[in-house]
C-alpha cells in the first residue's frame, strides 16, 4: 500500500448492507482490504424480498465459508409449472439433472432475513471490515487518488471519510448512483403486481399445489412459489383500476388468496405492491465510484434472478478491485466490470421479459395463441426448459479475445476423491486464477509444466476416478471429463469468479492463453480521471 493509500480512512466504502453490499464487504474483508460498510437502516429488513438463489451464488457463499451457516434457511426450488388459459400445462421449468454441474442443487429458495443476517455476521467478523448502521450518505467528491464521502451519523452529526473506491449497493433508489450522475436505461417492462408472503399452517400446506406455478390466466395472472418450510408466495397481477396500496390491505389480500387459502390457514407475512420493471444503468462507474445490485439494474422476478444478479455484480467486481488495490492490474480493469455485467443483465433481462410478457398476457385471444405457440415449441407437449439454460454467458470484457468453446461460461465444479471422501474442486484448488487440464490428454504433463512458470496461476490435471494418473486429481462423477469432451478442449483458464477466461485445444493453445491473461489484466486503458497518482507516475 502506498503512503497516500494508507492515509485514507479505508480502501473501499460500501454503501448499503443488503445482500450485495454484505457479500462485497465479506469478500473484500477476506482479501485483506480495509472496508467500511454503511447502511441508512439499523437492522436487517425482517421481511423476505428475494426468495430464490442459484448454484453459482451458492458456490460463492460456500467459497466464503458460509455454506453451513446458511443451509438451515435454504431448500431446493421445486419445478415451476406454467398453466394456460384453460388450466392446461403448457410449460415446465426445472433444474438441470444430476450430476449437478457446480456440485450443488442448481436452484434454491431461501429465507432472506436469516441469510442476510449471516452475510452481515460473516462480513463483520473480519477485523478490517467495519459496519456502521443508521448512517446516511450525503455526498461524494472525487480526487485523483480518492473519494471523500460526507456521511450523516445516527446522532445527526456530519463527518467525512476517505476511500480509494466507493461501491454503491444502496438499492433501486441509490443515492450513490444519483450523486455519481449514472443514468438508468429503460428496458421497457412495466406491470403492476402485488407480492404476498404467507406462513401457511401445517394442515393447509397439503392442500396447496406441490409445485411452484405460473397461472397464465388472462383474467388474472398469478405466480405461486414454494419457499422454504411453510413460506409460500403469491405474486398477483393487479388489474386496471386497482390501487396498489388498497390491494395491500389484509381484507383485499385474503379475497385474492381465496382460491387457495382462508385467513384461518396462515399468517400474512408481507403484502407489497410493486411495478415490475426492467432497468439497467447506462454506465456502471464514474471514476472511483461504482454501483452494483438494484442500484445498477432491476428486472421482473419471473425466474427469480434479482438477488443472483446483484451477487454476480459483487463477485465480478471484487476480484478486479483486489487486483487494482494490490497493483496487479491498472484501474482500467474496472471498466470490464460494467462491460461484462451490463451485457449480461441486458441479455438475461430480455429472456425474463419474454417469459414475463407471456405470463402477463391479458387478451384472451392472444393468450390462446401464446398457449398454442408454446405447445408447438414443445412439439405438441408442454415445453420443457431448465433454469440454467436461460442464464447467458459473459460475452465481452476480461476474457480471451479469441472465439473459443465455453469462453465466458461458468466453469463446473466436480467432486474430487480425497482420502475416501469427495470434496468439491474449489476446496482443493482454491479460487484464484486457475488452469484445469484434462488429465487424459497425452500433453497433460507438458501443460502442467507450462503453468509452473506462472506463480500467479494455480494448475491441476483432473482425471476420471480410477485412471490412476500420478499427480492428477480424480473426479468421482465424470462432470469435468464430460465438459472437456463436449467442448472439444483439453484445458481451461478460469477466473477468480469461476468464469472461463478461455479454453485450449492443445498445449500450444494453452501457452497462448497464459500469455493473454497477463495482457488482458494489464492492457486495459484507464480512464483519465480515475488514475491514481501512483499509476500515473512512470
Ligand atoms: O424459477 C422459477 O421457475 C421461478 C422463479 C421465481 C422466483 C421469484 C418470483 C417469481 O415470480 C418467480
Amino acid at each position: 500500500m502506498t503512503d497516500t493509500a494508507a492515509a485514507l480512512d479505508c480502501d473501499v466504502l460500501v454503501v448499503g448492507f443488503g445482500p450485495t453490499g454484505a457479500v462485497a464487504a465479506g469478500l473484500l474483508g477476506r482479501l485483506g482490504h480495509r472496508t467500511l460498510v454503511i447502511d441508512r437502516l439499523t437492522d436487517v429488513y425482517n421481511k423476505p424480498r428475494a426468495i430464490a438463489l442459484d448454484h453459482e451464488i451458492f458456490r460463492h457463499l460456500d467459497n466464503m465459508g458460509l455454506a453451513d451457516a446458511i443451509s438451515p434457511y435454504i431448500e431446493p426450488f421445486t419445478a415451476s409449472e406454467h398453466f394456460g388459459v384453460d388450466g392446461q400445462l403448457i410449460r415446465r421449468i426445472d433444474m438441470v439433472a444430476k450430476p449437478y454441474p457446480l456440485g450443488y442443487t442448481p436452484s434454491m429458495v431461501f429465507s432472506q432475513p436469516a441469510v442476510e443476517a449471516e452475510l452481515r455476521r460473516h462480513a463483520t467478523g473480519f477485523s478490517n471490515v467495519r459496519a456502521e448502521l443508521g448512517v446516511e450518505l450525503l455526498g461524494l467528491v472525487q480526487a485523483p487518488d480518492r473519494v471523500e464521502a460526507c456521511l450523516k451519523n445516527s446522532d445527526g452529526q456530519n463527518r467525512s471519510v476517505t476511500a480509494r473506491y466507493v461501491l454503491g449497493c444502496d438499492g433501486a433508489s441509490s443515492t450513490v448512483r444519483q450523486i455519481a450522475g449514472l443514468a438508468l436505461e429503460d428496458l421497457i417492462f412495466d406491470e403492476p403486481w402485488l407480492v404476498v408472503d404467507v406462513r401457511v399452517n401445517e394442515d393447509a400446506l397439503a392442500r396447496l399445489p406441490q409445485c411452484s406455478a405460473q397461472f397464465c390466466n388472462p383474467a388474472r395472472p398469478v405466480s405461486f412459489l414454494i419457499g422454504p418450510k411453510n413460506h409460500r408466495r403469491w405474486e398477483i397481477m393487479l388489474l386496471p383500476g386497482e390501487d396498489g396500496r388498497q390491494m395491500e390491505r389484509p381484507e383485499n389480500v385474503w379475497k385474492l388468496l381465496a382460491p387457495w387459502l382462508t385467513p384461518q390457514d396462515g399468517e400474512l407475512w408481507r403484502a407489497a405492491s410493486y411495478r415490475f420493471h426492467a432497468l439497467v444503468a447506462t454506465e456502471w462507474r464514474n471514476g472511483r465510484i461504482l454501483i452494483a445490485g438494484d442500484a445498477a439494474h432491476q428486472q421482473p422476478p419471473f425466474i427469480g434472478q434479482g438477488m443472483c444478479q446483484g451477487l454476480r455484480d459483487a463477485t465480478n467486481l471484487v476480484w478486479k478491485l483486489d487486483h487494482v488495490l494490490k497493483g496487479v492490474s491498472s484501474d482500467g480493469l474496472l471498466d470490464s466490470y460494467g462491460i461484462e455485467r451490463k451485457q449480461h443483465v441486458i441479455e438475461l433481462t430480455g429472456k425474463i421479459k419474454a417469459i414475463g410478457q407471456s405470463i402477463c398476457e391479458r387478451d384472451p385471444a392472444a393468450a390462446r395463441r401464446r398457449d398454442a405457440q408454446i405447445l408447438a415449441d414443445g412439439s405438441g407437449k408442454p415445453q420443457r426448459l431448465t433454469r440454467q439454460e436461460i442464464i447467458p454467458p459473459l460475452r465481452a470484457g476480461c476474457l480471451s479475445q479469441h472465439e473459443m468453446p465455453a469462453r465466458g461460461t461458468l466453469f463446473p465444479q466436480p467432486r474430487i476423491a480425497r482420502g475416501g471422501a469427495a470434496r468439491l474442486l474449489d476446496e482443493v484448488t482454491g479460487t484464484g486464477w486457475r488452469v484445469l487440464i484434462d488429465g487424459r490428454s497425452d500433453d497433460a504433463a507438458f501443460m502442467l509444466s507450462l503453468c509452473a512458470a506462472r506463480p500467479d496461476v494455480s494448475a491441476a490435471a483432473v482425471v476420471p476416478a480410477g485412471a490412476g494418473l500420478p499427480n492428477a486429481l480424480e473426479e468421482t462423477e465424470g462432470v469435468l471429463a464430460n465438459w472437456f469432451d463436449r467442448h472439444g478442449v483439453v484445458a481451461a483458464v478460469v477466473r477468480p469468479d469461476h468464469y472461463v477466461f478461455g479454453t485450449a485445444r492443445n498445449a500450444s493453445g494453452l501457452g497462448d492463453l497464459l500469455r493473454e491473461i497477463e495482457l488482458r489484466r494489464r492492457d486495459v486503458r484507464p480512464t483519465q480521471d480515475s488514475r491514481s497518482e501512483m499509476e500515473r507516475t512512470p
